[in-house]
């Protein structure tokens, strides 16, 4: 199982335009209309599932708020900071 990340490692660590959110990182990526912001969803979901590591995403009119955790290690690890930068290189 993966390691939680030091504070100073997720700082170093954190992926372009993500935040720490307390045991979280989140970005919200914007969209100029919904069904692309379904389609990236979709995509998402499809490299989550393809990682076995899933965010909680919120799909909103214009953006989806994407939020990573590592549940099985209760904080932040590499498998999250990784899935944010799979997530960055889907996002055009
Ligand atoms: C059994 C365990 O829940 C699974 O191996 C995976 C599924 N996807 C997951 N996703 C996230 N975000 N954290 C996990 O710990 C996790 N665990």
């Amino acid at each position: 199982m993966a390691e939680l990340l030091s504070d100073s490692e997720i700082t170093e660590r954190l992926p372009e335009d993500w935040e720490r959110e307390g045991d979280e990182i989140v970005r919200t990526f914007e969209f100029d209309a919904y069904l692309d912001a379904s389609g990236f969803l979709a995509a998402a979901a499809g490299v989550a599932e393809d990682a076995w590591h899933h965010p909680e995403m919120t799909i909103r009119w214009g953006e989806v708020e994407v939020r990573l955790t590592t549940h099985d290690a209760g904080g932040i690890t590499e498998n999250d900071v990784d899935m944010a930068e799979r997530l960055n290189g889907i996002y055009e």
